[in-house]
């Protein structure tokens, strides 16, 4: 395989000297392991630039695709590799120096740190905590949307844990801040790494309102709308087929995130407790 990479740079001019600089992601089932090279196809100021982007796509008979349009169409394995792969060399690209000598740091062979050959200062990767709450008061669950997001798409609770914070601090915390509400039970469901817009551990939890405590204040700083939304119009957005929804005095199919989005899993994992809790016992 590195012979292979070494050609594809040859031809594009590069030296394989720059195969020093990939990455440790992960290794197959036969222990082989998988590296990650960022061609710096994207990056004016990479040393990389030089390679012309469409060239590359025909040799390698394929078509870049921006990471979050990615996300509507990999598998879990895929996006996992291809997740840690852009966060662990993004963080490289950002920390070259050493913030207290100024002098350029040196990647070990896996990638798994920098050191600072002036003053012996380790680096390592780094992930901030971000808390994903889905609130429910018993038969709706909360979702909210940010004007940066697709049209109609709307989402689970979410905030960066403030320094000093536990998990459940910041999760009162987010609630209360962006739609004024206190929450009465908590439940963590899962976690998972995200690598947007830096490299943030999701952390995932259900929780409940106080029983007719449900009046929303939504904080317009922080977003663009917040709504309470009943069973039947979750299990609808989740099959693809709306609602629609008013927004801004524009209607637009009710969405929600992709599948390979934690916010994805516990909207779904919602509706089926639901769907439980309403059987007959
Ligand atoms: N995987 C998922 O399902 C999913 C769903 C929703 C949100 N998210 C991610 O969660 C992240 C946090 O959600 P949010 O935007 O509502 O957070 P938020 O409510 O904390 O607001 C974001 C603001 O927090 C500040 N901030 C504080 N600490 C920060 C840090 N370490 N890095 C960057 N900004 C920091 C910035 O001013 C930023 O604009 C988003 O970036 C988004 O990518 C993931
Ligand atoms: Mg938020």
């Amino acid at each position: 395989m590195t012979k292979e990479l070494e050609s594809l740079l040859g031809k594009f001019g590069q030296d394989a000297q720059v195969i020093e600089d990939s990455v440790l992601i992960g290794c197959s089932d036969q222990h082989e392991a998988w590296f990650a090279l960022d061609l710096g196809l994207n990056s004016s100021s990479s040393m990389y630039a030089s390679i012309p982007k469409p060239e590359m796509e025909t040799e390698l008979r394929g078509s870049f695709v921006e990471l979050r349009k990615a996300l509507f169409k990999l598998n879990s394995m895929d996006s996992s590799l291809l997740f840690t792969a852009q966060a662990l060399l993004r963080w490289h690209d950002n920390h070259q120096f050493c913030s207290r000598s100024g002098q350029p740091t040196k990647k070990n062979m896996a990638g798994s740190k920098r050191v600072c050959p002036s003053n012996k200062i380790i680096y390592y990767p780094q992930m901030a905590p971000v808390v994903i709450i889905l609130v429910s008061d018993g038969s709706r669950c909360l979702l909210a949307r940010q004007s940066s997001f697709p049209k109609g798409l709307y989402s689970a609770l979410a905030g960066f844990c403030d320094i000093g914070e536990c998990i459940e601090d910041a999760i009162r915390r987010e609630v209360a801040e962006e739609v004024g509400l206190e929450l009465e039970s908590l439940q963590y469901s899962a976690s998972q790494h995200w690598p947007f817009p830096n490299s943030s551990l999701m952390i995932a939890c259900h929780a409940t309102v106080k029983p007719g405590h449900t009046e929303i204040q939504v904080n317009l700083r922080e977003l663009e709308a917040a709504a309470w939304f009943s069973h039947d119009e979750v299990v609808t957005a989740l099959r693809g087929e709306g609602p629609y929804i008013q927004q801004q005095n524009k209607t637009s199919p009710f969405s929600l995130p992709p599948k390979l989005a934690i916010a994805h899993q516990l909207i779904k994992e919602w509706v089926e407790k639901q769907a439980c809790s309403s059987l007959p016992a």
